[in-house]
């Protein structure tokens, strides 16, 4: 039997009457790793932003295990599970490491206050950093760290917060080929451990290596979903990519080729 932890029906998201997401049904059963790709403009961003409460659906719905997030404000969803991390990782540059994750780690805290006077770390501040391969640079300064290392203490500051479901919008973009397989045996690691994560993903020789299920999005909506062979081998998949110039990071054409 399935075991649904995310369910979307018919999402529809509306910038000045242009329909970013347009009637779109999605579904993730927990334990997922779930790849999420598309030409740029598909709705990707927009999809992971309504998931978490940053823009405002205008109709449809978003269950997550069984609870409606639509119209829940974005620490609520927070807290029902649902963590994301963005393209431009969100560090504060000025604080440590393992500040940055201790910060994030009280927000899930229902009556926590960042101002308020607290005795050692957070729990499960240090499980965080271990995870992502950070503890080492525990107490270095945020703003020496590489983008990568950035990227992966963005991670911890979500994993911090307990999500059932992590949401990565383009982990890999900008990184060096060692830290893209770093960061992709993390997305396995944190799945393994009972986290159901969803990536959106340019960078197609990433999607091949570490996806096992692949959707693809297209003007709004799904275009098709299966493994990385079948929507290769998918000829409206790769017409729709055809249909647009190669881009500056390697999502054109070729990329589903
Ligand atoms: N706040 C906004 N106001 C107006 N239009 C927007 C806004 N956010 C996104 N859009 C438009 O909605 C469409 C979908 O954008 P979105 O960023 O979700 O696509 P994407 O698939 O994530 O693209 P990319 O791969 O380039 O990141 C685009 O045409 C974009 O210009």
């Amino acid at each position: 039997m399935s075991d649904m932890l995310l369910e979307v029906r018919g999402l529809k998201v509306v910038f000045d009457g242009f329909h970013a997401i347009d009637g779109l049904d999605l579904t993730v059963e927990r334990d997922e790793i779930r790849f999420l790709i598309g030409p740029n403009g598909a709705g990707k961003t927009t999809l992971v932003d309504a998931i978490t409460g940053l823009v405002k659906p205008a109709a449809g719905s978003i269950r997550f295990e069984g609870a409606e997030l639509v119209r829940r404000r974005e620490h609520q969803i927070v807290r029902r599970g649902v963590g994301r991390t963005f393209q431009t990782p969100t560090v504060f540059e000025q604080l440590t490491v393992l500040d940055n994750v201790d910060v994030a780690a009280s927000f899930r805290m229902r009556f926590g206050s960042l101002l308020r006077q607290r005795r050692g770390t957070s729990p499960g501040v240090l499980d965080a950093l271990r995870a992502v391969g950070l503890d080492e640079l525990a107490d270095a300064n945020a703003g020496v760290l590489s983008h990568g290392q950035r990227q992966w203490l963005e991670v911890a500051m979500v994993l911090v917060q307990g999500p059932r479901l992590l949401l990565l919008d383009e982990p890999v973009a900008g990184m060096t080929g060692d830290e893209r397989t770093r960061t992709g045996e993390l997305i396995e690691r944190i799945a393994a451990e009972g986290t159901t994560v969803l990536v959106i993903e340019h960078d197609m020789d990433f999607v091949r290596r570490f996806a096992t299920r692949v959707t693809v999005m297209h003007e709004g909506r799904i275009l098709t979903e299966g493994t990385v062979g079948e929507v290769q081998q998918d000829e409206t998949v790769r017409e729709v990519y055809l249909g647009r110039p190669r881009d500056a990071r390697g999502a054109g054409a070729e990329a589903v080729a």
